[in-house]
Parts: structure tokens; sequence; C-alpha cells
């Protein structure tokens, strides 16, 4: 679940920066499966970036997980961004990682034994049908998928929170359904989601609620 109350985010200075998000106020139960819709530059990267906690409100009450993010000390913080996985819009694979040791990554930090990492990796890459390029490094990958590759590394360890930035937009119509279908049983297990996206076709094929932005602004939201 999360929680927004008056939130507003500016790029830069607080007072005299870019207004990226004005006065926002969300409520997204457990479980919730959200589209985020709007404009280019409506402000939805900036929303997902304070969800994700890479970016932190100038103003306002987020509360994500339970935690109240504007109080929380680092520690905690550092234990919430573990309960949150992010697909964004650049992949942001690392390179010189081959796909498996990539994928592997968030279960690593949480120590796990090889054995399981490599069961749970085998099991997601199949899912996203990349079992076959488990030596290869980002770079060597069409566009698709890498996507492929970012999404199954932010939802390997189930995640209680994933935020995605355009995740469907270099896959193909087949693709993007299995993925959707993902997201669903994700969302059926407990993990709220919020997906960004310009792509009408995939919102009209999988109705669910949507949150609207338009400069920063809530135009619509029918959570
Ligand atoms: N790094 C930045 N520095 C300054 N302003 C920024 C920065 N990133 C975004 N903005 C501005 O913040 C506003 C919201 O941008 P944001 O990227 O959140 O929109 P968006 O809805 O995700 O757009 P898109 O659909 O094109 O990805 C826009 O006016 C944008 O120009």
């Amino acid at each position: 679940m999360f929680r927004l109350h008056d939130v507003s985010y500016a790029y830069g200075d607080s007072r005299t920066g870019q207004a990226a998000l004005s006065h926002v106020s969300l409520d997204v139960p457990q479980g919730g499966f959200r589209w985020l819709l709007g404009p280019s530059g409506a402000g939805k990267s900036s929303l997902l970036s304070i969800l994700s906690l890479e970016a932190r409100a100038s103003a306002g009450m987020v509360e994500i997980l339970g935690v109240p993010v504007m109080q929380a000390r680092r520690g905690a913080l550092a234990r919430l961004r573990r309960r949150i996985g992010s697909v964004h819009q650049d992949f942001r694979l690392l390179a010189d990682l081959n796909v498996f040791d990539n994928v592997a990554l968030p279960l690593r930090l949480q120590h796990r034994a090889e054995a399981e990492i490599s069961h749970e990796v085998h099991a997601i890459m199949k899912w996203v049908g990349l079992e076959n390029r488990l030596d290869a490094l980002p770079p060597q990958l069409s566009g698709g998928e890498q996507q492929r590759v970012a999404i199954a590394r932010a939802v390997i360890y189930r995640p209680a929170l994933l935020v995605a930035d355009e995740p469907t937009n270099a896959l193909d119509e087949r693709q993007a359904a299995r993925l959707l279908m993902m997201f669903h049983r994700l969302a059926e297990l407990g993990t709220t989601i919020v997906v960004a996206t310009h792509n009408d076709a995939i919102v009209r094929k999988y109705p669910a609620p949507a949150i609207e932005l338009a400069r920063g602004h809530l135009v619509r939201d029918y959570t």
C-alpha cells in the first residue's frame, strides 16, 4: 500500500524549481493494480521516483508500506527500499554483468543461498522467455530483451510494491500480454503495482483503476 497526502515535488530548488507534482493525494491498498496515465511531462516518472524512494517529495506526506517516508531514518529507508521493485524506462541493467548476474542481484543482496538463487533465476527467465540468454551481456540483447531482463530483476524477489515506467514499450503484443498476466498474478499475491504507460490499447485491453496526471496535478483518480 501507499498513501500520499498533498505531495508536491520540484526539480532543483523546492521553491524556485520546476514543479513536477502539485498537491497530489492518493491512497492505494495492498495488492492494488493502478495504471498511471497522462501526457508526456505530466509527472508520471516523478511520481514513480517518489514511490521507489529515488526522489524525496518537496512537501506533503508520503507513507509507503506503512513507513512514514518523510520522517524515516536512513536505516528504515534502506530496509523499505529492498521491498520495492522498479522498472525504469532506460532499464538500468549493469552492462558488465551477464543476464544471470543482473537478475540474481536482488537475491544476492538478501544473502540467499546460491542454489536457491539459481533456481529462482532460471524460473523467472523461463517465464520471460529468455532462459537461453543467461550468459549474454545486456548490450548484446535487443531493447525488448533488455526490458524483459529488467522486469525479471524487479519482480524476482516478489516486492511488496512494484513501480514500472512504460514496461511494455519495447515488447510485442504477445510479450506485453504475458507481462500483464504476471503483474495481475503478483497483485493477487499481494504486491501493489503502479504502471505508467502511454499505450492506450493495452489500457483498454486490461482495464484497471487509473490515476491520471496533467501538468503535475491529479486530474482523475479511480482508486
Ligand atoms: N531532471 C529534471 N530536471 C528538471 N526538470 C525535470 C527533470 N525531469 C523531469 N522534469 C520536468 O518535470 C515535469 C514532469 O516530468 P516527468 O518526467 O515526471 O513526466 P512524465 O509524465 O513521466 O513524462 P514522459 O511520459 O515523457 O516520461 C516535466 O515538466 C519535466 O520537464
